[in-house]
């Protein structure tokens, strides 16, 4: 299971999926451009202390990533407040990847077609959408939860 991040433009976002990331033990595609430096460094720099416990693959483009996912066999699922299928009735795979949309505009119709699967966690219909951070951590938990894929217990240090 990885998780991938397109363009994202708010760091404290992708902060907070980094770690989610690091404390679940899956791995992060970064689509660049962002809206923000997402080099380790200034990861660092913003204080993400959980930075040495995620693996961080960046792309400099929809296209490579593509290229990268398509050699591993993966699918991309999408998770998109247009999604056909609720986060709950999907039947996920231990290789899937996970992509969140941007904060400002979501994904574009290209990499919406492109997705293998388009999931939504459903919310009130007066109201847009979660925060992209939120949504990720909602449908990861029910992706490792059907994969058996979370870490195994243990005590906190
Ligand atoms: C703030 S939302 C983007 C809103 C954007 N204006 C749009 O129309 O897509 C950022 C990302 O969070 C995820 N997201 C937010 N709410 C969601 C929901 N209810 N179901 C699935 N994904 C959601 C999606 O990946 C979305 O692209």
């Amino acid at each position: 299971m990885r998780l991938a991040l397109y363009q994202p433009d708010i760091p404290q976002n992708a902060g907070t999926l980094l770690r989610l990331a690091a404390c679940l033990g899956v791995a992060v595609d970064i689509i660049e451009p962002a809206g923000f430096p997402v080099s380790d460094r200034a990861f660092r720099r913003a204080g993400l202390d959980y930075l040495d416990h995620v693996e961080i693959v960046r792309h400099v483009s929809f296209a490579a990533f593509e290229q990268a996912r398509q050699a591993a066999g993966a699918r991309l699922v999408l998770l998109t407040t247009r999604g056909a299928v609720a986060y709950v009735d999907a039947a996920f795979r231990a290789d899937d990847v996970l992509m969140l949309g941007r904060e400002s505009a979501g994904v574009p119709d290209a990499v919406h077609a492109a997705a293998d699967l388009r999931v939504v966690v459903p919310i009130r219909a007066e109201l847009r959408s979660l925060n992209v951070a939120v949504a990720g951590a909602i449908a990861l938990g029910e992706a490792l939860r059907q994969t058996a894929g979370f870490p195994s217990r243990r005590s906190p240090p």
